[in-house]
């Protein structure tokens, strides 16, 4: 078994357990009296590299990485750092989330949230709503065809919007027959953990100019940023080196200011 098949049964006994105790019902109610999603698509295009912020504490490859006590303070500082997004990992196996830190963090910070799980069934992208999010990850690697479709439909029928992650060309093709807007780029191989920062660059090709793209994972500092923008990168996912660094607010404004250089605007906005 691989380690996303792993995960993914685990959150579906997770997820099992919350569907008994909250209805769809409830959830849709809930959803209905949040605030209206802002827009997720809209947030990472721009003449600047644009930069997603992650609140992980940890992960199958890495294992412990951070306490992140207090996550809605973390992503203050992100956003003061000048973050376009803020990704918040919910799964709680694993990388140690909740739907709480979802929540804590939308109550605090003014920009774009998205909810990092495994999402499996329309009812997480209800939950996703639900507790504020305003964008929905969505791996291709984990989903049918059918699945992708509908989940990418449902998602934006009620606000959301996915974040569709590819680690390979035919992904990426499901991804842009499915319809995507918003394409990430795992340079992690869910199923071995691997990290290969080339990924992105064989990839990129495969999908259409107007679909904004996100490199995702193993982005160390300004100088991996740099270097997915010269491949095409419209945004990039950066967990691991901000949760793990002293000054997660000037480590992000280093790699906003990189992202802004006007070296990089050549074919991009
Ligand atoms: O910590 P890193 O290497 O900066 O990576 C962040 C993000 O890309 C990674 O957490 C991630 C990418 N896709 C995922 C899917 C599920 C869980 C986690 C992820």
């Amino acid at each position: 078994m691989s380690v996303l098949d792993e995960i993914i049964d685990g959150v579906r006994a997770d997820l099992a357990e919350r569907q008994a105790r909250v209805s769809l019902e409830e959830l849709k109610d809930r959803a209905a009296k949040a605030p209206q999603a802002k827009d997720g698509a809209a947030a990472l295009r721009g003449d600047s590299v644009k930069v997603i912020c992650e609140v992980k504490r940890s992960s199958p490859s890495k294992g412990a990485l951070a306490a992140i006590a207090d996550p809605a303070g973390l992503a203050a500082d992100y956003e003061a750092g000048g973050a376009a997004v803020i990704s918040v990992l919910t799964e709680a196996r694993k990388f140690g989330g909740s739907l709480a830190d979802l929540e804590a963090v939308r109550a605090k910070v003014d920009i774009p949230v998205l909810r990092k799980d495994f999402i499996v069934t329309s009812y997480q992208l209800w939950e996703a709503r639900a507790h504020g999010a305003d964008l929905a990850l969505l791996i291709v690697a984990a989903l049918d065809q059918e699945a992708l479709v509908s989940l990418i439909e449902r998602a934006e029928s009620i606000g959301l919007t996915p974040l569709v992650e590819v680690h390979d060309e035919e992904e990426a093709e499901r991804a842009v027959a499915a319809g995507a807007r918003v394409i990430g780029v795992n340079a992690r191989n869910l199923k071995t953990l691997e990290v290969d920062r080339a990924n992105f660059g064989r990839i990129v090709p495969e999908i259409p100019e107007h679909i904004v793209k996100v490199a995702e994972s193993g982005v160390r500092g300004p100088h991996d940023l740099i270097a997915y923008a010269n491949e095409g990168a419209d945004a990039v996912l950066v967990g691991e080196s901000l949760v793990t660094g002293r000054d997660p607010k000037a480590a992000v404004a280093d790699l906003v200011a990189a992202g802004a250089h006007p070296a990089l605007r050549h074919g991009r906005a």
